[in-house]
């Protein structure tokens, strides 16, 4: 197999006694799309800033394109787009200005430079506005620009921590978007978030983190496989008695049985037939009901199941 864009073996980062970053493992493929997704507070971006070499860290070894990563692999670097969490611009630079600056510190051509610039703006839809300001830019514009500042330069690896915070739902879209034309283009991407939806959406592995630590890593299927949680099952039901609750819960497959504001919810333990099973309980005890959802498990069910909480605090 070929070597992994990055890899990550046993990173430990501490900020005096706080562990931010504890025994984290993580390889990164040409062509991924790898979302790290942790609620805030659990390491992600400490990770990322480790990993760029911004930060020192206590123990464990970083590896990018293959190389050991150091504050001066330049070379290494200069391979690299970064869109930080926080909008970092020039507010006494217009547009162009700004991407022509980052652009400036890898590509020394001017006519490259000039080309580079220019397919940027289009790139992120910022073409009617060259010439503004960024205080005259709304935030789901603002964070356009960031990520034109970041990928100007044509990075072989981009990391993006948590590009669509406080977004309006049309930049979002055109960011998420982006993403997935930066990645056709041949650039693997590191995305940080905690909106499991868009993870979900854009990319193609997911590692999971809390405190610090790497819980699991793979598709969205094998995650979900990793779990006990295969099918959840909704029934809305006047009335039931504890010891009908108490057969379901016998039913093969079922592993818990909730009963609250009418709603009857049933957690399975494998996703085939339950339903026909459960109903079937249902109408011979001449139990009547209305309606009856069927749902899979969602990344914060993962998330849920491995940590005891939920992904959204
Ligand atoms: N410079 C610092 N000094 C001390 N503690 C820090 C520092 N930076 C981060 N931390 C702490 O380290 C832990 C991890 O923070 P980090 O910002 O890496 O998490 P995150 O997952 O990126 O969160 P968010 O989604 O909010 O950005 C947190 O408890 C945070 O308070």
């Amino acid at each position: 197999m070929s070597t992994p864009v990055i890899k990550v073996e046993n990173l430990v980062k501490r900020y005096k006694e706080l562990i931010a970053v504890d025994h984290f493992n993580l390889e990164i493929r040409e062509g991924e799309i790898l979302g790290l997704l942790g609620p805030n507070g659990s390491g992600k971006t400490t990770t990322i800033n480790c990993i760029l070499s911004l930060l020192s860290y206590d123990k464990g070894t970083i590896e990018v394109f293959g190389k050991e990563m150091q504050p001066d692999s330049y070379d290494s670097k200069r391979k690299i787009g970064v869109v930080m969490q926080n909008v970092a611009v020039f507010d006494a630079l217009n547009v162009y200005d700004n991407i022509d600056y980052f652009c400036g510190l890898y590509i020394k051509d001017k006519q490259l430079r000039r080309q580079y610039v220019e397919e940027a703006i289009e790139f992120v839809g910022l073409s009617d506005y060259k010439k503004f300001y960024p205080k005259k830019l709304s935030g789901g514009l603002l964070r356009r620009l960031n990520i034109a500042c970041g990928i100007a330069h044509k990075p072989k690896l981009i990391f993006l921590d948590e590009p669509t915070v406080a977004v309006d739902p049309q930049s979002r879209n055109r960011i998420l978007e982006g993403i997935l034309e930066l990645n056709r283009q041949g650039a693997t991407i590191v995305y940080t978030s905690h909106y499991m939806e868009e993870v979900e959406q854009i990319c193609t592995r997911i590692a999971i983190m809390d405190k610090g630590k790497n819980l699991a890593t793979g598709t969205t299927d094998e995650l979900k496989q990793m779990i006990k949680k295969k099918e959840i099952i909704s029934i809305e039901i006047l009335d039931i008695s504890d010891e009908d609750i108490l057969a379901l819960k016998e039913l093969k497959n079922v592993y818990d049985v909730t009963y609250e504001n009418h709603k009857l919810t049933i957690l399975c333990s494998n996703g085939k037939h339950n339903l026909i099973h459960i109903l079937d309980y249902l109408q011979t005890k001449n139990l009547s009901f209305g309606r009856v959802y069927s749902e899979l498990p969602t990344l914060n069910d993962v998330f849920l199941e491995m940590t005891g909480k939920e992904l959204r605090d």
